[in-house]
């Protein structure tokens, strides 16, 4: 298994091109089963996710082309990939597939809508709590769908067609959203979601599907109204930049100290976490295509953070912030109200000589003067660069094992990094 070492002390210096994002592209990827015709979609990542889910696509009969470079394109700008789902010769998503990853779950709403049955293993995922599918099941009910499992499966089918219903979630979630919005698309009558995720990624797919034909109003807001139409047709769609990705590189320089350039992203996708990290002491500026982030000198003071869905600070941004509070000036208190087994990274902070607390969903975390590197394993995805992170800033090495977590959401990560400065390599075993 591949590992990655690192040598910390350096600063970051540098420009890092942000990538579009996984947890848009996913759902972009899924919405290509909603039509005969093909989806274009621009600025797709690199990643194990997206190779995973094209290999799902690819067993229900999606044909998956990937564009040849152009003129002035670099490995790191992101692929153009098309996809036709005009001849679907399986509507089964299978144990051996879905269960690598979260998303795939999600196929089972276009398939719903588009054929009237799927047969869809339940998902596997970051191991970041018990993550149910209760309510992306309700969602199918209420649209119209009579499900039952079987077999560690959920079998769902309609007579004739989804139809339009009321969806009120209890809570929010993004994949409950991203499922009742694609079920609705193509359901006959109108849908409204209450208590709809209003995360960017949300917005991406409504953006998407409504260039596709559907009518979708409210998209980013709690309360999202569509109006079913009977097909959808082709579209070409941009994915937007991954906030995910340029919060914990934004994180990182905050930590090392620094000055980095962010291109290709956008503050307003992670106006929360931005401003966390002013309050932190870094300095954040957004320059055209981009944010620049600065730290010289000045030491990190200690912030309260609660993880909180959107517009509020990222979930997934919380091993990475955990990691800055660590050698922070003082006490913060970091509770994660999303997930209630997100803290796997704190016993591997421990071994860099973090000094973390927890109680119940609140993490205590008493800021060092220094880490000292270690071997370290990670056990999911952003915990595991939550110890990039801090590798960097340790002294000494750092060998970071399990890498294929990152791989599934960080392209390039070690020559983005690399290229600032940080004494970063991958281990081939
Ligand atoms: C691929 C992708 O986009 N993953 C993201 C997505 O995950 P995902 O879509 O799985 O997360 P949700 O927003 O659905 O989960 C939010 C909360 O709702 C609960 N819940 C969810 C569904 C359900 O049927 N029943 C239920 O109880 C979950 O256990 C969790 O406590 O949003 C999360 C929250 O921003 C992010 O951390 C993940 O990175
Ligand atoms: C939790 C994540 O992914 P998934 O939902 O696929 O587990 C993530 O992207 O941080």
């Amino acid at each position: 298994m591949d590992r990655i070492h690192i040598t910390g002390g350096a600063p970051l210096n540098g420009v890092i091109p942000i990538s579009g994002a996984k947890n848009a592209a996913l759902p972009l990827m899924i919405a290509s089963l909603m039509t005969g015709e093909t989806l274009e979609l621009v600025n797709v990542p690199r990643l194990a996710d997206i190779a995973s889910l094209s290999r799902i696509l690819g067993n229900h009969g999606v044909d998956h082309m990937v564009v040849g470079k152009r003129p002035g394109q670099t490995t790191e700008t992101g692929q153009t990939i098309r996809l036709t789902a005009s001849n679907i010769i399986d509507t089964t998503a299978p144990y051996d597939l879905v269960s690598t990853m979260r998303a795939s779950f999600w196929v089972i709403a276009p398939l719903l809508a588009r054929f009237g049955e799927a047969r869809v293993s339940l998902p596997g995922g970051c191991a970041i709590g018990t993550r149910p599918v209760d309510l992306l099941i309700m969602a199918m009910e209420a649209l119209g769908a009579q499900i039952e499992i079987d077999g560690g499966y959920v079998v769902a089918k309609t007579r004739n067609g989804l139809r339009g219903g009321d969806i009120r979630f209890p809570k929010v979630t993004v994949g409950g959203t991203h499922v009742a919005l694609m079920g609705a698309a193509l359901a006959h009558g109108t849908t409204v979601i209450e208590n709809a995720a209003r995360e960017p990624e949300v917005v991406d797919l409504a953006e998407c599907l409504i260039k596709m034909g559907a009518r979708i109003e409210g998209a980013g807001t709690p309360r999202i109204a569509v109006e079913g139409v009977s097909r959808l047709h082709g579209a070409r769609h941009e994915v937007l930049p991954d906030r995910i990705e340029t919060g914990t590189y934004a994180m990182a320089v905050a930590m090392t100290g620094g000055d980095v350039t962010l291109e290709n992203t956008r503050a307003d996708l992670l106006h929360a976490a931005l401003d966390v990290l002013a309050t932190t002491g870094a300095e954040v500026t957004t320059v055209p295509d981009g944010i620049r982030i600065r730290r010289n000198g000045a030491g990190i003071a200690a912030v309260d953070v609660t993880t909180d869905p959107f517009p509020g600070f990222p979930t997934d941004l919380q091993a990475q912030f955990m990691a800055l509070m660590t050698l922070a000036q003082g006490r913060s208190q970091i509770r994660e109200t999303i997930f209630e087994n997100r803290f796997m990274h704190v016993q591997e902070l421990a071994r860099l000589g973090a000094k973390i607390r927890l109680e119940g969903d609140l993490a205590i975390v008493e800021g060092v003067e220094r880490l000292k590197g270690a071997p370290v394993m990670a056990t999911d995805l952003r915990a595991s660069v939550s110890l990039v992170i801090a590798g960097l800033a340790a002294e000494g090495e750092t060998q970071i094992n399990r890498v294929y977590h990152l791989d599934r959401g960080f392209e390039a990560l070690e020559a983005k990094l690399g290229r600032c400065g940080a004494q970063i390599q991958r281990v081939r075993s």
